[in-house]
């Protein structure tokens, strides 16, 4: 089967909640984290060629190619796996950048996944993760593909199925700075520890929405906004926020009637990312051959 050129999916995720539980000397923030996979994002097509060069054919405007995401990913794998190939590569952007529902990581994770499977370099899914999270702390939960907790600084993960349910997700239109946010003097670092099983999301919070709607009227007016109509948090460190619909229906018509200025998306929630979706189908299709 001709694999080079097929989409490789990049899915958006949610932090469902997300607790600052400490800092680490390095200045990296502890934290407790639901990741929540989404069916909605990015997506990416290789095309392996026989010389070294990494060629992204659709640079991100405003973004050097050589400090994008996916060529960073791609050159990690390639020098760490000697591989003497490169490939061209075409990114179909969909998620807006530093929304906090990780474009850029998951793009990582998705060359990253790709790479090593038309490279055949055979790294095991835990190597690969542990070589993202050079990258970037959430490029790890993408490569693994499952909605998880989170703990550390992102990168001890374990499987939480959850229940799949519709999500309308809303950027107000500007991009906020993770290390900006972390690094401010406001934001609080001291939430308690707590046990997985007592996840509700009643019962948690995001540690980053204060901070961000304070600095950010346009968060803060979008996400009263939000709140009329059903249970809603920011993401991430923002500046996107999702809603917790009842169903497609209630997440279409609330996108339909959005304030202006403000764009977004439905998406279903699901417990294995479409990236990992589509590696099962590849190899089980090899397998039959
Ligand atoms: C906190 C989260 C939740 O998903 O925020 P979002 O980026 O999604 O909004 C992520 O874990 C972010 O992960 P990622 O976006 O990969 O962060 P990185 O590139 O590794 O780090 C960007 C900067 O954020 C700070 N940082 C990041 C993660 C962390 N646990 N503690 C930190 O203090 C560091 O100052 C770092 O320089
Ligand atoms: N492939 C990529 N996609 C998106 N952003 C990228 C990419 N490569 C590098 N970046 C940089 O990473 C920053 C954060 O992007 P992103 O991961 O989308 O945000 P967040 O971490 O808030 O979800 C962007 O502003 C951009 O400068």
């Amino acid at each position: 089967m001709a694999t080079e050129l097929i989409n490789w999916p990049s899915p958006a995720k949610l932090n469902l909640f997300l607790h600052i539980t400490g800092r680490r000397p390095d200045g990296y923030h502890q934290l407790q984290s639901l990741f929540q996979m989404l069916d909605y994002g990015d997506s990416l097509r290789f095309e392996i060629t026989g010389h070294p060069d990494i060629e992204l054919m659709t640079p991100i405007p405003g973004v050097a190619n050589q400090d994008n995401l996916i060529v960073r990913a791609a050159t990690l794998l390639q020098r760490h796996s000697d591989i003497s190939k490169g490939c061209r590569i075409w990114l179909d952007k969909r998620l807006p950048m530093g929304g906090g529902i990780g474009g850029g990581s998951s793009n990582a994770a998705t060359t990253l996944v790709a790479l090593n499977y038309l490279w055949q370099c055979h790294l095991s899914t835990q190597q690969l993760a542990q070589l993202g999270l050079q990258l970037g702390a959430d490029v790890p939960v993408f490569v693994h593909g499952n909605t998880a907790f989170a703990s550390g600084v992102g990168e001890t993960l374990t499987p939480a199925p959850q229940p799949q349910k519709f999500f309308l997700v809303v950027n107000p239109g500007i991009e906020i700075s993770t290390a900006g946010i972390f690094g401010h003097p406001d934001l609080p670092r001291d939430t308690a520890p707590m046990d997985w099983r007592d996840y509700q999301f009643e019962n948690t919070h995001n540690d980053c929405q204060k901070l961000v709607c304070a600095t950010h009227p346009q968060v803060a007016n979008l996400l009263h906004w939000l709140l009329e109509y059903a249970p809603s948090r920011m993401t991430g460190t923002g500046s996107s926020l999702f809603a917790i619909c009842d169903n497609q229906n209630q997440a279409e018509n609330l996108l339909s009637q959005l304030p202006e200025g403000c764009h977004g998306f439905v998406a279903q929630g699901v417990n294995q990312s479409p990236l990992q979706q589509k590696l099962d189908r590849l190899r089980n299709a090899d397998q039959t051959i």
